[in-house]
């Protein structure tokens, strides 16, 4: 690690030479595939953009000037280049850095990201506050091709358009987001790509326009009335010409010469101006030259062979769905699929290659996803929406006003509920049971494991009464093995006993079945089942039968199950002992999920004491 090892700082990557730098990003290749390789992490985006970060801290001055990386899945050449180079073993890790941009991490963080498509509107609040302030500095967003699929991008650019100072978006352009990018942006961009002697050509047109002769009054006029429009009529501007962008592109984003030229001369332009970079994902490790999205993210690795190192013994939830939503569309044509640009996370794959018809990935567009799938079920289709809990954030007020209103039958399958783990506060499903069961019309349901998951499928694939949502966590649960049949708004009874009643939503529901059992006890365990509609009957006979309650969520304790139960309990003014454990009413950090349930009391060690305290008394 010869240069690497002197470079801690921006102002150290200034004082080298242009073949340094070059030698230096082969070692950020091989710093980033020995550490990646160990956390597990977001490798191939970061392969792609060694050169690209070189070239903006070479020419820019953060924490002066901003940065502001879209998702942040992509900043971990920056932290190396930034002061955390020797805490980056610790990536993602408990206590360890983030894996994505924080600015109580460092003040080179200039915003925190991990949600797409908000660095254009980020950097233009910037820009305006920059001039309002008096201040002088340079913001620069940047922003991926998968990321301007999302709608929040172009809300920016809309904005930003208008703009008369400086501001600079780059955009980061290897033509995928997880997956292959989807979409009619996509489409132009590979257009630009492919064409760059149609843009040199239009490049000549502008200037041809502009220095034709003046010849006489009336043909002065008349040019300078065409002037504006001929170039656009014989060569159309680029897109972001048109939203009032000076484009500069596309230019080669491995070669730091050229970047930093070009990011030089149009660092002082006083207006906004969108670099068009064309980078590689996962570049220079061979595995994810070859296989960007099986190196989008990545669980620890072995270098040498590309092999994921973890343990997968049982199916995750959402390769369960892809599984079996393949089987329900065979018999039932109305039902499709739709996903916000994670086929793959999601579990849709599958059916994409079986029903290419009936499957639609929407790009990085959760509420475009919902309306969409709102307007396919008013007209009798049966969409299955995949997405991830915190990423349905997004698309609440559609949820509400698309879907809810109408009462259609949509199915929303709601992966990644409850900790994720590694990702860290930005994408936690802390909060799925709070914002779905407050909305009218909506039924939400939650399995136990797997073999549940696929019974409450079947069950929304018949259901037509409304809009159902599925809310089941990263990974699996270990599986319990007893199955009552699913029934409308009906909890299930594990064991019955006398001492402490029990309801558990999830997996929490297996690791609360094995405490009771490997211990003997005498407790009443309810899996929950219906978030929505509670089993009113059912928790109103369990309070008059058992003095002590204990309620187990992985969601906030903020409107969650607990506080439903809770207050059925005291409508019925009775003196039942409750004990309520979720997650905290804040945003809980990264690390693994084993490690975030014994910090909050969710893991079977402290459900355990927990339980033996209750019991004891
Ligand atoms: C709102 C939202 N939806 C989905 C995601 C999941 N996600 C993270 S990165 C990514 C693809 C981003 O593609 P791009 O911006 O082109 O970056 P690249 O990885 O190609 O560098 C997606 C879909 C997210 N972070 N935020
Ligand atoms: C950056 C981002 O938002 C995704 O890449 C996310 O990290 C995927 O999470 P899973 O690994 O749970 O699919
Ligand atoms: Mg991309």
């Amino acid at each position: 690690m010869g240069i690497l090892e002197k470079v801690n700082y921006p102002e150290d990557i200034k004082k080298l030479s242009l073949s340094e730098l070059y030698v230096l990003s082969e070692e950020i290749r091989e710093f980033l595939l020995y550490n990646i390789a160990n956390t597990g992490g977001h490798l191939a985006a970061n392969l792609g953009v060694v050169e690209l970060t070189l070239a903006l801290l070479y020419t820019f001055n953060p924490p002066h000037d901003k940065i502001v990386w879209d998702v942040g899945h992509q900043c971990y050449v920056y932290k190396i280049l930034t002061g955390r180079k020797e805490k980056f073993s610790t990536l993602r890790k408990f206590g360890g850095l983030s894996g994505f941009p924080k600015s109580k991490e460092s003040d080179y963080d200039s915003f925190d990201t991990g949600h797409s498509s908000t660095s254009i509107s980020v950097a233009l609040g910037f820009a305006i506050a920059r001039d309002l302030n008096n201040k002088d500095y340079n913001v620069i967003a940047v922003i991926g091709d998968g990321a301007l699929t999302g709608g929040l991008a172009y809300e920016g650019l809309n904005n930003a358009g208008r703009y008369n100072g400086k501001l600079l978006v780059i955009l980061n352009d290897n033509e995928m987001s997880i997956s292959k990018n989807v979409g009619a942006i996509a489409k132009y961009l590979s257009q630009v790509r492919t064409r760059p002697k149609y843009f040199k050509l239009k490049k000549m047109a502008d200037r041809f326009v502009t220095n034709i002769p003046l010849i006489g009054e009336r043909l002065y006029d008349l040019i300078r009335k065409l002037k504006g429009g001929l170039k656009y009529i014989l060569f159309p501007g680029t897109l972001f010409e048109a939203l009032g962008f000076e484009y500069y592109g596309p230019i080669d984003g491995h070669d730091i010469k050229k970047m930093c030229e070009v990011f030089e001369n149009v660092k002082n332009i006083t207006k906004p101006v969108l670099v068009h970079v064309v980078t590689q994902k996962g570049r220079g490790y061979e595995h994810a030259e070859k296989f960007p999205e099986k190196y989008h993210g990545v669980p620890p690795f072995d270098i040498e062979t590309g092999n994921h190192l973890i343990d997968i013994n049982s199916k995750s939830f959402s390769e369960v769905l892809g599984d079996k939503l393949c089987k329900l569309a065979k018999n039932n044509r109305k039902i499709v699929a739709i996903t916000a640009a994670m086929p793959d996370g999601t579990g849709l794959s599958r059916f994409a290659q079986i029903y290419p018809e009936r499957f639609f990935d929407v790009g990085i567009a959760e509420e475009h996803a919902v309306t969409f799938a709102a307007a396919l079920a008013k007209e009798g289709l049966k969409p299955f929406v995949a997405i991830y809990s915190t990423f349905l954030q997004r698309a609440f007020d559609q949820i509400i006003h698309d879907v809810c209103i109408q009462n259609l039958n949509v199915v929303f399958c709601v992966d990644r509920a409850g900790l994720v783990g590694e990702d860290g506060e930005t994408h936690h499903g802390s909060f799925d049971i709070s914002y779905l069961t407050l909305i009218p019309n909506l039924t939400v349901i939650a399995p136990k494991d797997i073999k549940e998951f696929e019974m409450m499928l079947e069950f929304a694939a018949v259901y037509d009464r409304g809009p159902v949502a599925i809310r089941y966590p990263r990974g699996t649960a270990k599986v319990v093995g007893i199955y009552n049949p699913i029934m409308f708004g009906k909890a299930e009874i594990l064991t019955q006993g006398k001492d402490l009643a029990v309801f558990a939503v999830g997996r929490h529901v297996s690791i609360l079945y094995d405490i009771i059992r490997e211990n003997n006890l005498d407790i009443t365990l309810i899996n929950v089942r219906f978030l929505k509609p509670l089993d009113i009957e059912l928790i109103e006979a369990i309070v008059k039968t058992h003095k002590k309650i204990l309620i187990v969520e992985d969601n906030t304790i903020v409107g969650g199950l607990g506080e439903k139960i809770k207050s059925i309990v005291a409508e019925k003014n009775s003196s039942n002992l409750i004990k309520h454990i979720g997650l905290p009413d804040r945003f809980v950090q990264h690390g693994t999920v084993g490690e975030l349930y014994s910090l909050l009391g969710l893991d079977r060690k402290s459900l355990k004491n927990v339980i033996m305290e209750l019991i004891k008394n």
